[in-house]
């Protein structure tokens, strides 16, 4: 894919929960050149399924952090053979899956700092993590450590009000809250706790970088209208986590130079810059250059629909992050934790395990699907907080089974309801201007995207690539190099290609759904009610 006329470029990195993936993107905002590394592919030796460890418990998952490590080993030599130019990289800065948690132990700074470039970096990192297996996103075994800390602050909606969100299980607050009280031992040992994106960031440093403050809003911890750590947070989590965490900086800061392991190893120039790591998310707003107005939306292995926010409106449901471009706005946030996975269990069971039996399945089917709607959650879902399969017919019996077609389109509709449904919890509606954009791995099938048109009411704009977290960190890598804070995101990207049409909403969609969306809402509750039990 490479090119070999030397192309001054910034390079846009993704540490998502699936893989490790890296775009370069030249001055004129060209993607020229993506590679990717894919964990349970290209390192079966860690036995990840989705790219992580599910434990016994059901509720745990983790990744293991040398997996990431020797993932970015991979890449820089794919790169390396592909004749990539390092030489031509003016700065770079990416993106990690939120909320996960890296402990370096006590000495890993100098292991950091002394890279020799004759080794490659799992070698020498080996001994530097106080914990191998880390927290990540799809962990929800916090829920004791939530209800402490919402207790500490005066409950959830205080809680929401002082940093974004109620307490959630996978916010990284309550699972180093989790750490320090079940292995002491080991957050004693710890010197550092990095986010999947500040410890991609050290590794490019050669030490450790800074949390940025959009992602840092995913912690539980972070005031985010004062952008400081909130004392009282870190208190009720553990002892000494201001000095773990280091200080939050803006999320368009350049935080250093790149470590000479990649200047002598790779031929990187010595004075390309590193600029503050962010969300995955947050960095795929930037990605698709998101205006006040549109919806974005991800169907990563997550699915997530996320907003441009002048003003915080901390509720209940959904998440107020700092935006990652303008540090005077916010965005808000959804997270559907049965995304990509949960379409390809339904793929394989009534599709034959193809994408395209799949798209066909909803081709062959009708908008509205009959009224048989249905919830497909086989992990506990975030948002709202259900597990299991749930079908109901026409009538809104609950069934046991759907024909596979119907099945495709009531988990598709479904999901796509769901998103509309809880966007308009949040106060967004709908206008006749609005633009969807949506990414992730599932916005290349159109026929997904048809749906996600129809359901909205609403066209569906794409970009090129379908990485826009690696794009936006390209961008964002520009952003920084350009001066940050002083100069507007929209002018560093203006020469970036606009989104393209994909989907146009189909004749009677709105008639459709307009009926359809009450009647799922309403089911929605009736399993809340029944899976919540008799109030306490
Ligand atoms: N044609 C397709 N139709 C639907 N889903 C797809 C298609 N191609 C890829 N995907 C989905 O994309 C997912 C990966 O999306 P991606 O955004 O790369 O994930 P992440 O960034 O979380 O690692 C896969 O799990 C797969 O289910
Ligand atoms: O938990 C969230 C957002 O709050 C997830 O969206 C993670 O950030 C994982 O991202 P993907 O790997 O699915 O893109």
């Amino acid at each position: 894919m490479a090119e070999s006329a030397p192309r001054r470029c910034c390079l846009g990195w993704d540490f998502s929960t699936q893989q490790v993936k890296v775009v370069a993107v030249d001055a004129e905002m060209n993607v020229f050149y993506e590679e990717s590394v894919h964990f349970d592919r290209d390192l079966p030796e860690f036995g990840t399924r989705g790219g992580v460890h599910v434990h016994k418990d059901g509720l745990t998952v983790t990744s293991p952090v040398l997996m990431w490590v020797q993932a970015l080993d991979i890449i820089l030599e794919k790169m390396k053979a592909s004749g990539f130019d390092f030489s031509q990289v003016l700065a770079l800065s990416g993106a990690g899956q939120q909320h996960g948690s890296i402990y370096w132990q006590a000495g890993a700074q100098q292991a950091l700092k002394s890279l020799s470039p004759d080794l490659p970096l799992h070698q020498q990192l080996q001994a530097c993590f106080s914990i191998n297996d880390c927290p990540v996103w799809m962990d929800s075994s916090t829920t004791a450590q939530c209800r402490q800390l919402e207790a500490a602050v005066g409950g959830a909606q205080a809680l929401s009000c002082l940093t974004g969100s109620r307490a959630y299980e996978r916010f990284t607050g309550n699972q180093i809250a989790k750490i320090y009280q079940q292995n002491p031992k080991a957050y004693s040992h710890t010197e550092r706790i990095s986010l999947v994106s500040s410890f991609a960031a050290s590794l490019f440093l050669g030490s450790y970088s800074p949390i940025d403050y959009s992602d840092g809003s995913g912690m539980n911890l972070l005031h985010i209208q004062d952008k400081v750590w909130s004392q009282a947070c870190l208190g009720s989590c553990a002892p000494h986590l201001e000095e773990k965490l280091g200080p939050p900086v803006p999320s368009c800061s350049v935080v250093g130079a790149i470590s000479s392991f990649y200047v002598q190893r790779y031929g990187f120039p010595p004075g390309c810059k590193v600029v503050a790591f962010t969300g995955d998310n947050p960095a795929s707003l930037a990605g698709m250059r998101l205006e006040e107005g549109d919806i974005a939306v991800s169907l990563g292995t997550s699915d997530t629909l996320f907003l441009w926010l002048q003003e915080p409106m901390p509720a209940l449901e959904g998440h107020i992050f700092c935006n990652p471009v303008d540090p005077q706005h916010y965005m808000a946030l959804l997270c559907f934790k049965n995304g990509s996975l949960m379409r390809e269990k339904i793929r394989d069971e009534f599709a034959s395990c193809s994408w395209s039996e799949f798209s066909k399945a909803l081709q062959s089917t009708e908008m509205g699907n009959g009224g048989n709607l249905g919830f497909y959650f086989d992990v506990m879902e975030i948002t709202p907080e259900i597990i299991g399969r749930h079908r109901f017919n026409t009538e809104k019996r609950k069934v046991s089974a759907f024909p596979g077609d119907m099945e495709v389109r009531a988990l598709i509709e479904g999901q796509f309801m769901a998103k509309r449904i809880h966007a308009e919890g949040l106060g967004y509606r709908v206008m006749s201007k609005t633009k969807i954009l949506a990414t992730g791995g599932a916005s290349h099938n159109r026929d997904i995207l048809q749906v996600l048109a129809d359901v909205f009411g609403a066209p569906v704009y794409v970009i090129d690539t379908a990485n826009s977290a690696c794009l936006g960190s390209a961008y964002r890598a520009f952003h920084g190099l350009a001066g940050g804070t002083d100069v507007p995101f929209s002018e560093v990207v203006k020469l970036a290609p606009n989104p393209r049409l994909a989907a146009t909403p189909s004749p009677g969609a709105s008639q459709v759904y307009e009926a359809l969306l009450p009647q799922f809402a309403k089911l929605e509750q009736r399993i809340l009610s029944q899976t919540r039990g008799p109030p306490e």
